[in-house]
């Protein structure tokens, strides 16, 4: 699987956010996009996620290539459970419920999260949380994942093991980009795109 973005551009209105943006990312690469507040890194994501389309460029990427996203802040239900955030997607994707059941307690019992899965999405710490949201976008097997800031405001121990979790998922094979001001995240990279020469 490869994703290649081709002289990328974005400009709101008359706002140019960035121009001339190409690269390319093959399966098992995790790749740090980084530059200035308002470079357009989300922006970026966006478009590689195809909800925003580019002013110039193109994105190339196979049909089948299924994509992941997770955003800033971590986005839950208060009053769901830990494992509903998980089970409930491998449900709509048609697993029966015993079944979504043993692999979401698989997978939380890899992210950390295995005594929390009856615990409310309230009642979790923002690394807990984070953790969390990116067990849930492993559920459904991305091809590429593009995260947003996943560190931001975690201290350094939660950081530590999110940066953990997106390596274990670029070993899987998963093309992870990941947007961030973050030098430990930088620096488990294989490397960087840089955004921010309008
Ligand atoms: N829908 C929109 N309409 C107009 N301007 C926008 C829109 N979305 C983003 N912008 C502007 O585009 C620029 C890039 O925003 P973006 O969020 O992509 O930057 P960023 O590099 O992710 O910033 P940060 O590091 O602060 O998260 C900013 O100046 C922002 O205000």
């Amino acid at each position: 699987m490869r994703l290649e973005a081709e002289k990328l551009g974005h400009s709101f209105g008359d706002v140019v956010i960035f121009q001339d943006v190409s690269f390319a990312i093959d399966s098992g690469e995790m790749v740090a996009l980084r530059g200035p507040s308002g470079s357009g890194k989300s922006t970026l994501l966006s478009i590689l996620s195809g909800s925003v389309t580019p002013t110039r460029g193109r994105v190339i990427r196979a049909g089948d290539c299924r994509v992941g996203w997770v955003f800033q802040n971590p986005h839950g239900v208060s009053r769901r459970t830990v494992l509903d955030h998980v089970v409930l997607p491998l449900l709509a994707r048609g697993a029966r419920r015993a079944e979504a059941e043993r692999t979401a307690r698989g997978v939380l019992a890899e992210f950390r999260l295995g005594e929390l899965t009856d615990s409310p999405f309230r009642s979790l710490s923002g690394g807990e949380a984070q953790r969390l949201m990116l067990a849930r976008a492993l559920t459904s097997s991305p091809d590429l994942l593009l995260v947003d800031e996943p560190t931001a405001q975690l201290d350094p121990v939660s950081a530590a093991t999110v940066v953990q979790v997106l390596g274990s998922l670029r070993d899987r094979g998963v093309m992870v980009l990941v947007a961030t001001h973050d030098d430990r995240v930088g620096e488990a990279c294989t490397r960087s795109i840089h955004m921010g020469n309008r």
